[in-house]
């Protein structure tokens, strides 16, 4: 026994100094980044807000590649459009997973595209998307996107202020109920915009995917919520309700009188196809198309009243194309490049996804001398890469002109190359999303002056740039407190004017109190 032990030590001894030499050597290749304590790693120096932007100045001493680690999970942060390219677009095969999102899932997002690990179920509902929202298809979405368009400038028109937000966030949800269901929203009271604002609300209080104690410990999800680290799980309790009823609803409610997705999906389904996925695949397109949608039309609005010499620089250009005898159409694209401009700068003065969605490296991969080890979150730092003067010159300034061909402008890259994601994980809907901002803000230029209001002394109101910090960072809309008889949209009455709007209440503590005066043009499209 004792010859066995004897024997056995320096090999088991040998183990572990080997184990501790690995351990040694994979440390000391991780890409650089801040110190951290031992055990939690960077627990504690996880900035509380404006995350990419703190991960954005770690960069400019640890380089583009950072290596963090919270509790024992590595977190890789890509600050730079070249290597988010280098790893997640040409090394897609291992770059292409998500981690479990527990939250995520016990609230009922489950089988969602979005959240899917890399695999069968993956590849599904990848196809299932991508057949319907192809290069082709989209192109007979344009007329319902125009018409769309052309409501939400009259229900702006038409609404006070404080529903302003609530104007666009249906513009962005009617859009998806037509495409997704064939059902054309035209009510206020439509059940889907009760189930996008109910999504919004359980979206708020969840936080980023990924970012929840119970993501870290999933077994806290049989703690009761007062239990420390346990409070989401009163969250899942409120909220799965309502997340299955965006899954069931839809297909529940499907008719066969328009065109859709699920209509589609369900002519094509194959037998022994699983329904949830049909269920799964719908409910993504509203969950991840909606509030990114409407959160960049605000931020495109905040834009315009901070910066009106842009604002009136894409007016002369769609008046010197459309003239004032009609609206906009997709046609006028190629014709209105600093409307194009617009588009692409409010994308990246202000990403949506600041830290877009999590990739996780399936296998351990060395970049630029670097280990990146297997298991790793991978973060793109879309607001990092905003601000990369590398690409863009004076980065913080909003500078439509900047994407125009020199010498008018100055040839910089379109930020959508940007935003919308990387690799196999690209956004499915960017090219939908893409038209549906468009014709909006060519629609709204086109027919709307967008500009500071007064308070009740006269005093022009400068918008705080207040944005939310969740994993869609919105311009935060308080429309509660209201100011009645207080006057602040003026219709400037033009040649073929049809409105004249006076006399509607500003919530006290809005940034759309900085709106609005409005031209608007007769249109027969209303
Ligand atoms: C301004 C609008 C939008 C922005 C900025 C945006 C941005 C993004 C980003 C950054 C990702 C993560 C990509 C990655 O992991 O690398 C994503 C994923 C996704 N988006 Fe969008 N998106 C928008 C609109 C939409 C719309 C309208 C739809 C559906 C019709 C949609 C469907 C999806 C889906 C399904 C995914 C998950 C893809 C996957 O995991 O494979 N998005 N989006």
């Amino acid at each position: 026994m004792s010859v066995i032990l004897y024997c056995f030590l320096p090999f088991a001894g040998a183990l572990v100094v080997l184990g501790f030499w690995r351990q040694r050597r994979r440390a000391s290749i991780l890409p650089p980044g801040p110190p951290g304590d031992p055990l939690i790693g960077h627990l504690l120096r996880m900035p509380s807000k404006d995350s990419a932007l703190v991960f954005h100045e770690w960069s400019k001493t640890y380089g583009p590649v950072m290596h963090l680690k919270v509790l024992g999970r590595s977190m890789i942060i890509l600050d730079s459009y070249e290597a988010a390219v280098d790893l997640l677009d040409k090394r897609g095969i291992i770059y292409s997973d998500r981690p479990t999102f527990t939250l995520y899932e016990l609230l009922g997002w489950h089988p969602t595209l979005t959240f899917l690990r890399y695999g069968k179920k993956f590849n599904i509902h990848r196809q299932m998307h991508q057949s319907f929202l192809s290069r082709h298809k989209i192109e007979g979405f344009k007329p319902m996107q125009t018409q769309e368009a052309r409501t939400l400038v009259k229900n702006l028109l038409e609404s006070t202020p404080e529903r302003y937000e609530k104007s666009i966030s249906r513009f962005a949800t009617g859009v998806l109920t037509q495409i997704v269901a064939g059902h054309r929203i035209t009510s206020d009271d439509d059940p889907y915009l009760h189930m996008s604002r109910m999504t919004f609300e359980a979206m708020a209080k969840t936080g980023p995917p990924g970012n929840s104690p119970l993501d870290f410990f999933p077994l806290l999800q049989y703690f009761p919520p007062w239990f420390p680290g346990a409070s989401h799980v009163a969250v899942v309790r409120t909220w799965n309700p309502t997340m299955r009823e965006l899954h069931e609803f839809p297909l529940r409610t499907t008719g066969a009188a328009m065109p859709s997705f699920i209509l589609e999906q369900l002519e094509e389904m194959v037998e022994g196809a699983d329904e949830e996925d049909l269920k799964g695949s719908a409910a993504t397109m509203f969950g991840a198309g909606e509030i990114t949608t409407w959160g960049t039309l605000s931020t495109f609005i905040l834009a315009m009243i901070l910066h009106p010499e842009c604002q009136a620089k894409a007016q002369k250009e769609i008046d010197s194309v459309v003239g004032g005898a009609r609206l906009p159409e997709f046609g006028d694209r190629e014709d209105l490049p600093f409307v194009d401009g617009i588009l692409q700068e409010t994308f990246r003065w202000n990403p949506g996804l600041q830290l877009g969605v999590p990739h996780r490296v399936m296998e351990d991969d060395m970049y630029q001398g670097m280990l990146i080890p297997k298991g790793s979150l991978v973060f793109t730092n879309v607001r990092g890469m905003s601000l990369d003067e590398n690409m863009y010159s004076n980065p913080t300034s909003f500078d439509p002109q900047r994407y125009l061909p020199t010498p008018v402008g100055r040839s910089e890259p379109n930020f959508s190359n940007m935003s919308f994601g990387f690799g196999r994980r690209i956004c499915t809907g960017e090219l939908v999303a893409n038209n549906s901002l468009w014709i909006a803000i060519a629609s709204i230029l086109a027919t709307c002056k967008i500009t500071n209001a007064v308070d009740e002394t006269g005093k022009i109101i400068v918008p705080e740039n207040t944005l939310t910090d969740g994993l869609v960072r919105q311009v935060i809309c308080i429309c509660t407190t209201l100011k009645p008889n207080y006057t602040c949209l003026k219709a400037i009455q033009r040649t073929s004017d049809v409105l004249s709007l006076h006399g509607l209440p500003v919530p006290k503590r809005s940034l759309w109190k900085q709106l609005v005066e409005f031209r608007v043009f007769h249109s027969s499209s209303f």
